[in-house]
């Protein structure tokens, strides 16, 4: 694997979720892979898992970490090409990527959607900059569109617990007041398509996602009846696609509840976190025995450690 930016860069999914469920299993078989190898991980938005657990299983291969907050730790980046730079930002990316080239053998970046200008954040510009300029291997830590490794680390934690050889998982839209991006909805989407499961998106009017993630998806726009016979249940908050970045509705009946998770059949929820408690779902679902978020969150590490042993490897060639 050279990049790790989506799916696409996956040549076999199947064997990246049982490198996944071995690293569970055994974390150091590969400690020295690593080894006299430098991975930079740079956050331009806050992160506790993705952060944590790249940090982890970096470690658990052998390699050398370097964390920074962009903006923060570092000088604001430019990103755009042949403009006069007499903003807040005082380095361009240009320079900045190629000098994190020369110290970092891997580049691993989050930037998210800003949610103003769907073409400029679908564009992907900070990811597609970097992987221009840094010359060694990009991992997604969460760009505009996309969050892979969290998609990783819920097809592993689906394949642990389901029950089904066809397990039927639905996504459905949780209300929330803020705006926040499509990028782990989108993700989850690419990443089901190519799943043995029934897969099923639920949402209300104007929250349909951009088709080409949504791909053989069944949307059904009534959540209790999307929801019937369900094995999975993950959650999520997006703002719209359509009307770019908007909070048309909050209504709190999309709220999933102990009743709603009583139409799926003994499903499981799931959510990558944060979440609002009581704002998206209840306490009664996140306490109680359907609540597999802790079990995702903690496979994070697995999925990074899977992601990065495969491109540690094709460093090695
Ligand atoms: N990395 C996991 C999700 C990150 C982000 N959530 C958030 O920003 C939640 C913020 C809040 O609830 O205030 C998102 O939806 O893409
Ligand atoms: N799920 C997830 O990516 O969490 P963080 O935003 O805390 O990294």
């Amino acid at each position: 694997m050279k990049h790790f930016l989506s799916l696409a860069d996956v040549s076999d999914l199947n064997h990246l979720i049982i490198s996944g469920i071995e690293a569970k299993r055994n974390p150091f078989a590969d400690e020295t892979l690593g080894k006299h190898k430098t991975i930079g991980l740079m956050f331009f938005n806050s992160s506790l898992r993705t952060r944590i657990s790249t940090q982890k299983a970096a470690a658990n291969l052998g390699l050398n970490v370097i964390v920074m907050n962009v903006g923060q730790d570092s000088w604001g980046l430019e990103m755009e090409e042949g403009v006069i730079m007499n903003g807040t930002k005082a380095e361009h990316v240009k320079e900045a990527a190629a000098i994190m080239g020369r110290y970092c053998n891997i580049i691993a970046i989050r930037s998210f959607a800003e949610l103003e200008d769907r073409d400029k954040d679908y564009a992907e510009t900070v990811f597609q900059q970097f992987k221009k300029y840094a010359e060694v291997p990009i991992v997604n830590l969460e760009s505009a569109t996309r969050h892979p490794l969290q998609s990783l680390a819920d097809c592993i934690t689906i394949e642990e617990f389901k029950i089904k050889e066809r397990p039927k998982v639905v996504l459905t839209w949780l209300p929330h007041f803020k705006a926040l991006p499509q990028a782990v909805a989108n993700s989850f989407c690419e990443w089901m398509n190519p799943m043995n499961v029934e897969f099923v998106i639920t949402h209300p009017e104007g929250y349909d996602l951009d088709p080409k993630f949504v791909g053989k998806g069944q949307v059904i726009y009534d959540q209790d009846k999307a929801l019937e016979g369900a094995d999975f249940v993950y959650g999520k908050n997006w703002s719209s696609y359509t009307h770019y970045g908007q909070v048309l509705t909050q209504d709190p009946s999309w709220m999933i509840t102990e009743a709603k998770m009583a139409l799926t059949d003994n499903g499981k929820f799931m959510h990558c976190l944060p979440l609002r408690r009581n704002m998206k779902v209840a306490d009664e679902v996140l306490d109680g025995p359907r609540s597999l978020v802790i079990e995702q969150a903690a496979n994070r590490e697995w999925s990074a450690q899977a992601v990065l042993k495969e491109i540690l490897l094709g460093l090695n060639v």
